[in-house]
């Protein structure tokens, strides 16, 4: 069992090195999510969500930047604590819930199995039917995994990834392809599990309904944090190096290399774009 963990990243850059070409799927994220908290990701597709989960999962390490999760930096963490990170601290929920289940045995099994790791390193783990009475899925844990429906199999991966009593819960798209009401079920699920044990959790969605559920989100655009969401009033976000990303629609109106001018006013800054009459030149 372990305690919630705090998250920072700073300056985190990862780059697919592919035959032929390299992809820059982060470019400098600088996060913050302090201990207990639950975050959105949000973002177009191929903006670099799955990446920063994996990255803060600690599945491979970041081209640079750190990533702190507690006391811990895993850029550079041994292998060996690196393993130990995975089994009792963060806890991973993969896109699709059967990529989180062993098909031939049965969610009690998954669970007890997803234990496994924890219990051999020494750290205590709540009873197996704890677990499953926490995401509800007790009615359907001794089922064979071929008669569940999507719903449930997801609240199954779900218990497999809090079985270890995690302190981070990093899900992605955990209520893509459900219907209302199981998405209904695995989201409470999440929450509960953030309320009773104060796991922090970051989760990728593409749902609104599900961002709007959510007191934070943060919007990642090609590869780095490009706003903030809170209460459903969006920010942009400056960054480290002191950037200011502009919203998708300003940027359509603003095309890269367009001249700005930052003014101060009362209360706040205005954006002024040069135009052909404030470009022209003095008069030598
Ligand atoms: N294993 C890989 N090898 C090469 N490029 C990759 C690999 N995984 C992801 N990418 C590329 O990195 C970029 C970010 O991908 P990522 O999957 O992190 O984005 P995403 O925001 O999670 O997308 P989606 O919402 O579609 O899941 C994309 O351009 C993607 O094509």
């Amino acid at each position: 069992m372990s305690a919630a963990q705090p998250i920072t990243t700073a300056g985190l850059v990862h780059i697919y090195r592919s035959e032929g070409h390299d992809v820059a799927a982060l470019s400098g994220v600088d996060l913050v999510v302090p201990a207990g908290e639950v975050v959105g990701l949000l973002g177009p597709s191929g903006s670099g969500k799955s990446t920063l989960l994996a990255l803060l999962a600690g599945l491979f390490r970041p081209s640079a930047g750190k990533i702190y999760v507690g006391e811990r930096e895993l850029s550079t963490l041994p292998a060996k604590d690196l393993d130990a990170y995975q089994a009792q601290v963060a806890s991973l929920m993969l896109q699709g819930a059967r990529r989180n289940l062993i098909p031939y045995l049965t969610g009690r099994q998954n669970v007890a199995f997803a234990q496994e790791r924890a219990r051999a390193l020494g750290t205590p783990v709540p009873e197996v039917g704890e677990v499953l009475a926490s995401v509800g899925a007790v009615g359907f844990a001794d089922d064979p995994l071929a008669r569940l429906s999507q719903g449930q199999l997801q609240l199954l991966a779900l218990a497999v990834a809090l079985a270890p009593a995690p302190g981070v819960l990093l899900a992605d798209e955990p209520t893509s392809a459900l219907d209302h009401v199981a998405r209904e079920q695995v989201l409470a699920a999440i929450l509960a599990a953030n309320a009773t044990a104060g796991t922090t959790v970051v989760v990728v969605t593409h749902d609104p309904e599900v961002a709007a559920r959510l007191p934070r989100t943060i919007t990642i655009r090609d590869g780095r944090i490009g706003g903030e969401g809170r209460s459903g009033e969006e920010y942009a976000v400056i960054t480290a190096d002191g950037f200011l990303p502009l919203p998708g629609h300003i940027r359509n109106a603003l095309p890269p290399g367009t001249l700005v001018r930052i003014e101060d006013q009362e209360g706040g800054y205005l954006i002024v774009p040069q135009t052909a009459h404030s470009a022209k030149l003095p008069d030598p």
